[in-house]
């Protein structure tokens, strides 16, 4: 359908009742697949899922979550939030970062664009700085992604350049770290062959190192600005293939949650700080856990933390994180437009909707579902509300995630009869 001809107006639903209270449950990571002894789903106790698929299988639907039907660039790539909330919201596909950047990588595009031309402009003088999260997950970043922005800037006169990487172990194998690291040592190698300064000069795992969302927790984000900018950690190496496999050699230690580090030189120097006059790319194309590091780098007045010293840079980030706030000012590839969700439909309806989750998850269905977009669309018919998430814990050891919380909130929300048509919640990890 064009842009031209639709209309706003929802014909009333053929078989659902008016007035009666749609709940629209987003059961985050459940899913159908081969029933063997490695699906965890198939293999629990799950009575009331059960129930409703046994008591009404004429209404039972399976949803594809992963690849094209989410707008990736292919069938491999798992789904994940972002694309899921997306789409579910918006009730319709639409090409997501990860395939954005890759056409604007093969096409070029990216190179030619406004973002590459303003950061290009420190090349001359400054130090390139490539800031995400290092694996091929295709969740938040992708290394090919990654090896192709090096070789880009590498032949626009970049001269030298510092990576700050954050290890993955949630979206790809715990360990895999070491491989990623590897790669990037050899492409690195090789830009120095040609005369080109390249090094990684921070790390740590992206669970305790910049990678926060939705506010949760700035301690995060701080310890990445501490090594990331400042050049200052407790661990300091010099060298990142060691620093990873150290620390990974500590007890309980993994990939997700390795503790920040500096790389320094011999006289036990960091190696790439990042100062006055130097250009910043944050390569994640996937908004929520760059958001609070985007902030931090352009946002004039900040209080979340101490940043000590605030550099005059020239940043850009992969994409546009928010649509809403402009953040940040600068990106190298545009992200997709996402009109016409159910969101803005139902408010120019007039149906009242109710959104909850925890913390951590709670951007996922108001900013991922309205299409990239934050705050309400009529805050006189819509209420969102958001259930502070635990600090300190690890989900893969407590993955309740508020879930019992965030069910009585949405229970309230029905009975009060304030929400007449939708209320849509979510339930993350969660088996019953
Ligand atoms: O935690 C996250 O950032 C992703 C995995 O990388 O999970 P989800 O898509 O469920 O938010």
């Amino acid at each position: 359908m064009g842009s031209t001809d639709f209309s706003w107006k929802l014909p009333d639903h053929p078989k659902l009742p008016k007035g009666k209270t749609v709940a629209v449950i987003v059961l985050d990571g459940w899913g159908e697949a081969n029933a063997n002894e490695y699906n965890c789903i198939h293999n629990a106790e799950t009575p009331t899922m059960d129930s409703l698929k046994q008591g009404a299988p004429e209404h039972w639907r399976l949803v594809r979550a992963h690849g094209k039907a989410v707008g990736l660039p292919t069938e491999d790539d798992m789904g994940n939030s972002e694309v899921g909330h997306n789409a579910l919201g918006a009730g319709r596909i639409f090409a997501q970062g990860a395939k954005l950047v890759d056409i604007a990588l093969e096409t070029g595009k990216i190179f030619e664009g406004d973002g590459f031309n303003y950061i290009k402009e420190s090349f001359e003088t400054g130090t390139l700085h490539l800031i995400g999260l290092l694996s091929d997950g295709g969740v938040h970043s992708r290394l090919d992604q990654v090896q192709l922005l090096l070789k880009g800037a590498s032949e626009r006169g970049v001269k030298r350049v510092r990576l700050h990487i954050l290890t993955d172990g949630r979206d790809v194998l715990d360990g895999s770290s070491v491989g990623f690291v590897e790669t990037l040592e050899n492409d690195l190698a090789k830009l120095r062959e040609k005369g080109i300064d390249a090094q990684i000069a921070s790390g740590g795992g992206r669970m305790n190192v910049t990678m926060d969302r939705y506010e949760n927790d700035w301690g995060v984000v701080k310890r990445g600005w501490d090594a990331q900018v400042l050049g200052e950690a407790p661990h300091k190496f010099t060298n990142a293939l060691e620093a990873i496999k150290t620390l990974r050699a500590a007890p309980k230690a993994n990939d997700q949650y390795l503790p920040p580090f500096v790389i320094v030189d011999e006289s036990g120097k960091s190696v790439g700080p990042i100062v006055d006059g130097d250009a910043v790319v944050t390569f994640n194309f996937r908004a929520d856990r760059m958001t609070m590091l985007a902030k931090a780098l352009e946002y004039e007045k900040f209080d979340n933390f101490d940043r000590v010293r605030v550099p005059k840079i020239r940043y850009a980030g992969m994409l546009e994180y928010d649509g809403e706030l402009k953040l940040p000012k600068h990106y190298l590839v545009s992200p997709p437009e996402i009109d016409r969700t159910s969101g803005e439909y139902l408010v120019k309806n007039g149906v009242r909707t109710f959104a909850c989750s925890e913390t951590v998850k709670f951007g996922h269905v108001t900013f991922f579902w309205n299409g990239n977009r934050s705050g309400y669309f009529d805050e006189k018919l819509e209420e969102y509300v958001e259930i502070p998430s635990d600090s300190g814990i690890t989900f893969n050891e407590q993955p309740l995630m508020k879930a019992l919380e965030i069910g009585e909130k949405a229970r309230d929300a029905i009975l009060s009869g304030k929400f007449d048509q939708v209320s849509k919640w979510i339930i993350g990890w969660f088996l019953d």
